[in-house]
């Protein structure tokens, strides 16, 4: 096990390349079931989520090769319906997107509840709520849900919440049910659109992704094609907010700016100093940063996947911001850790009050889930002293070279191997 050790007070200048989205992913590599010949999908990010994947279509009977690291093809053709109960499917949320995959292909899943970030309760009703409309029965049986269909028949179905992975996993489902299936109330963030493109480009008939109705005409067969994924947004806004904590002037490479405008805007308010050019952002902190309020809503709304992170950056602004994450209320597990690091923060009403600015203290602190991980690092960057962050398993999950990436920017920061009385007390704690 390791540790992350960040010396604070080094201020971040260079550029910064942005990898490709972990949400596209890990949908990417699960549609690719669904095809009947090989998919070629380019620019993956090198992330634990993308790893865990790919060995679970290998469990299926798929083959899977790496070119380069960010190149991976996908061959189905030997692919069977087989049950995945447990073990890899705990590790991250998106395994549920076997579900819809398999479903699709198989017209049967036996797919262990998903792990992921622990965000509060975080339920797959409404995904379920789609297979059922589509024909299938799904049953809860000891923890693994089941999901059986005669035949998958196109339907009209209305989500009752705005959900990403429900939009997905309907959209995998739906490709091959017979006649047309319309979702209502869906996401319209640019990983579906991701998706959307690569099913298309399979030879499915998708229209209106990126809107909240999204039609679809089953087809009988998929085709195997090469797609390359979308930049990820929420690793460029993570690293724009740490250009605005502890940044001179920062350039974002390989990002799309029109994705991330709800972040922009608010860094905007606070003085932070962004300009766009077509895949780049300058970022540039102004000389006082002024606290602005940010609630989390569904695309295009502040995304709640940079809350964490842009609540470190509000220690560092003049007056108080008050955090309200309306997607997963409970997403403040970073709180306590700041305060260790001498944060000033309250939380009343299940919103985050930040009054700041404060020095923060270097201190040893633990990444409860992925952003609450990237928030500590980004204190670490401007606290006095050394932070050691523990809990590197949830940061591998979503940032592919995260210490590199902000050594080559000019941070100090490094990884170590935790003695065994660290690793006893971390799993203790
Ligand atoms: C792998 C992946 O893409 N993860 C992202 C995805 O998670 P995920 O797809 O799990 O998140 P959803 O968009 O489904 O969740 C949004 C809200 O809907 C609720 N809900 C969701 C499904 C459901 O069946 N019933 C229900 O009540 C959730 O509890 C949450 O409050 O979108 C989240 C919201 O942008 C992001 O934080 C995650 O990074
Ligand atoms: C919550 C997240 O991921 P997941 O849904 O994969 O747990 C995230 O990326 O911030």
């Amino acid at each position: 096990m390791q540790k992350i050790l960040v010396e604070g007070g080094h201020v971040l200048n260079g550029k910064v390349r942005i990898s490709g989205a972990k949400n596209s992913a890990v949908a990417l590599v699960p549609a690719a079931i669904l095809a009947d010949s090989r998919v070629t999908l380019e620019g993956l990010p090198n992330i634990s989520d993308v790893y865990t994947l790919a060995q679970l279509l290998e469990e299926i009977g798929g083959s899977v090769s790496w070119d380069a690291g960010q190149t991976l093809h996908i061959n189905p053709e030997n692919m069977i319906s087989m049950p995945l109960p447990n073990g890899k499917v705990k590790k991250l949320r998106a395994s549920y997107y076997f579900m819809g995959a398999m479903l699709g292909k198989f017209k049967e899943a036996v797919i262990g509840l998903p792990g992921g970030c622990h965000l509060g309760p975080r339920p797959i009703d409404q995904h379920i709520k789609g297979f059922e409309a589509l024909g299938a029965e799904v049953t809860n049986e000891q923890g693994a849900i089941y999901i059986r269909a005669k035949e998958l028949i196109g339907a009209r179905i209305y989500l009752d919440v705005v959900s990403v992975g429900a939009t997905i996993n309907i959209m995998l489902a739906a490709v091959k049910a017979k006649g047309r299936t319309v979702i209502e109330n869906a996401a319209k963030e640019p990983e579906i659109i991701d998706v959307a493109t690569l099913l298309t480009n399979m030879g499915a008939k998708i229209k209106g992704a990126g809107t909240d109705v999204i039609r679809i005409d089953g087809v009988p067969t998929l085709h195997g094609c090469r797609h390359t994924i979308i930049p990820n947004r929420i690793e460029a806004g993570t690293y724009i907010i740490a250009a605005a904590a502890a940044g001179k002037e920062v350039v974002i490479d390989n990002v799309i700016p029109q994705h991330l405008e709800s972040l922009l805007a608010k860094l905007r308010e606070m003085g932070v100093t962004i300009k766009e050019s077509d895949d780049q952002l300058y970022v540039s902190p102004g000389k006082k940063l002024k606290s602005v309020d940010i609630k989390t809503l569904v695309y295009p709304g502040f995304p709640t996947d940079l809350q964490q992170p842009f609540t470190t950056l509000l220690t560092r602004a003049y007056d108080t911001g008050v955090v309200t994450d309306t997607i997963y209320s409970a997403r403040l597990k970073h709180i306590d850790e700041l305060r260790r690091m001498n944060a000033t923060i309250k939380v009343e009403g299940g919103s985050a009050i930040v009054t700041g600015p404060v020095e923060l203290e270097g201190a040893k602190v633990k990444a409860s889930d992925l952003r609450a991980g990237a928030a500590l690092v980004i204190a670490g960057l401007i606290a006095n002293g050394i932070t050691e962050i523990t809990g590197l398993e949830h940061i591998d999950r979503g940032y592919e070279n995260m210490t590199k990436k902000l050594t080559n920017l000019g941070a100090k920061i490094w990884r170590e191997n935790m003695t065994e009385e660290e690793i006893r007390q971390f799993q203790n704690s």
